[in-house]
């Protein structure tokens, strides 16, 4: 029966975990919106060059357009074309148009050359209707950008999947688009569950605690552009539990709970997912700190419950291989797995501060900084390493993966994971 099924083990491994979620998940569904809000969306189609860009032949510099047999030779000036301003006429032979970065390059014009190596006859300062002298030959080609030279009309620039960051508005906005097809952006609660949580100003009695996961579960996701929202504490009472998550996830696409899913007395929100009619998809993973970490999902996959622990660095973890790259896949990207990075190990504190030997096969996660030491990746582990600890937050920006047979030390080369999805 229930408690029989959810009973400790087997623990999978973590990344057995990661497939099975992600293969029950549903992308959410798409919609068109303006690129001015399209940051941080995944987009739902291809993207194709509607059109040439540049749309015209233009000139790199500040100059002077030329045709290339022409020169060595003395050139007239027939035009000015400031950036914005079309020729009149095509350059005949002997002729320049004075171009300004930007401008369009006339027709019969393969060149232009810069203010810089040109001559100026007494009395000519480039104007139309003065001459100019060039005393070198000049390549073909030389400073200008050619019609859709930077995207060419018909090619494909960006994927479906891919996520939209500053650059990918960049081209986006210069290949003309208004309006981009994205996926929506799932929504979360975070839910912080425990009879002993407070939220600062309230006064703690004698073995009260403020709540710390449900901040930084909110930061984490909001730093990410997640539309996320605090949905504050419920007591360890199955049917509060129960309740609330219901409520909640009417809403939002995504709850987020800490706390309560080990084995201690209180520890009933694996079993409140299910009461709330979720399918646990896994419930013990071959992790440490986290080995509880339970998500469950809504029959159609549209819904996910996401179960941390309490203990903040276990919560840290699993947010990171679990939260965060469910987010993505949630929001439509193609490739959610956090990266994996070879680094060397400094300030490695040793597998006896973490409690001895680990009674199952448990993968280790460390948290540490990643930083350069020359050339070389380097990653500092944090002082303390044990779960309850939220100071380890501050010194972390990655996972330090420690697999379960191995001990490691200080100059260890050791994975750093580190999720990349925003
Ligand atoms: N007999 C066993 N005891 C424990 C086991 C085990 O396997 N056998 N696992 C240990 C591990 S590992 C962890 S981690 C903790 C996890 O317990 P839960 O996830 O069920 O979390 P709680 O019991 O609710 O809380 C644990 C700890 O964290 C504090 N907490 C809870 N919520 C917050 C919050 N929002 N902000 C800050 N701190 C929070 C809570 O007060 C507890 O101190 O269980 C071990 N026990
Ligand atoms: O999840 Mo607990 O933090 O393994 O130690």
């Amino acid at each position: 029966m229930l408690q029989e099924r959810l009973r400790k083990g087997p623990f999978i491994p973590v990344a057995d975990a990661q497939e099975a979620l992600f293969a029950r998940l549903r992308v959410r569904e798409t919609q068109e919106i303006p690129l001015a809000s399209a940051l941080g969306h995944v987009l739902a189609e291809d993207i194709r060059a509607p059109r040439d860009v540049p749309p015209f032949d233009r000139s790199l510099q500040d100059g002077f357009a030329l045709r290339s047999e022409d020169v060595p030779g003395e050139l007239r000036v027939v035009e000015e074309l400031p950036a914005g301003s079309f020729p009149t006429r095509p350059l005949r032979r002997g002729e320049a148009a004075r171009v300004m970065t930007g401008a369009p390059v006339p027709p019969g014009a393969d060149a232009v050359v810069p203010f810089e190596i040109v001559d100026f006859p007494l009395g000519s300062v480039g104007r139309k209707g003065e001459t100019i002298v060039l005393s070198e030959a000049v390549p073909r080609e030389f400073k200008v950008q050619r019609k859709g030279s930077d995207f060419p009309a018909g090619t494909n620039v960006l994927r479906a999947g891919t996520r939209i960051g500053a650059a990918e508005l960049a081209a986006l906005s210069a290949l003309g688009f208004s309006h981009i097809r994205v996926y929506r952006k799932p929504s979360v609660a975070v839910l912080s569950t425990g009879e002993e949580l407070r939220n600062p100003p309230e006064d703690l009695s004698p073995a009260e605690i403020y709540d710390a996961n449900g901040p930084f579960l909110v930061g984490l996701l909001a730093e990410r552009g997640f539309p996320v929202r605090y949905a504050g504490r419920v007591p360890d009472r199955m049917q509060d539990i129960v309740r609330r998550a219901r409520e909640l996830l009417q809403d939002v696409d995504v709850l987020v709970t800490s706390g309560g899913v080990s084995v201690g007395d209180t520890d009933i929100v694996p079993f409140a997912a299910e009461a709330a009619d979720l399918e646990v998809v896994f419930r013990w993973v071959a992790m440490r700190p986290g080995k509880s970490t339970t998500a469950a999902v809504a029959p159609d996959g549209a819904k996910l419950w996401l179960a941390l622990h309490g203990n903040p660095a276990a919560a840290y973890v699993a947010a990171h291989l679990f939260l965060l790259p469910a987010l993505c896949r949630l929001s439509g990207e193609t490739t959610p797995l956090p990266e994996r990075h070879l680094a060397v190990l400094r300030g490695a504190p040793g597998i006896r501060e973490t409690g001895g030997p680990i009674p199952y096969p448990l993968t280790q996660y460390y948290r540490g900084k990643l930083r350069w030491e020359g050339t070389t990746p380097v990653v500092d582990a944090a002082r303390i390493q044990l779960s309850p600890y939220i100071s380890s937050f501050l010194d972390s920006d990655v996972l330090v993966e420690i697999p379960h047979d191995r001990t490691v030390g200080e100059g260890d080369l050791v994975h750093v994971v580190r999720t990349a999805c925003r």
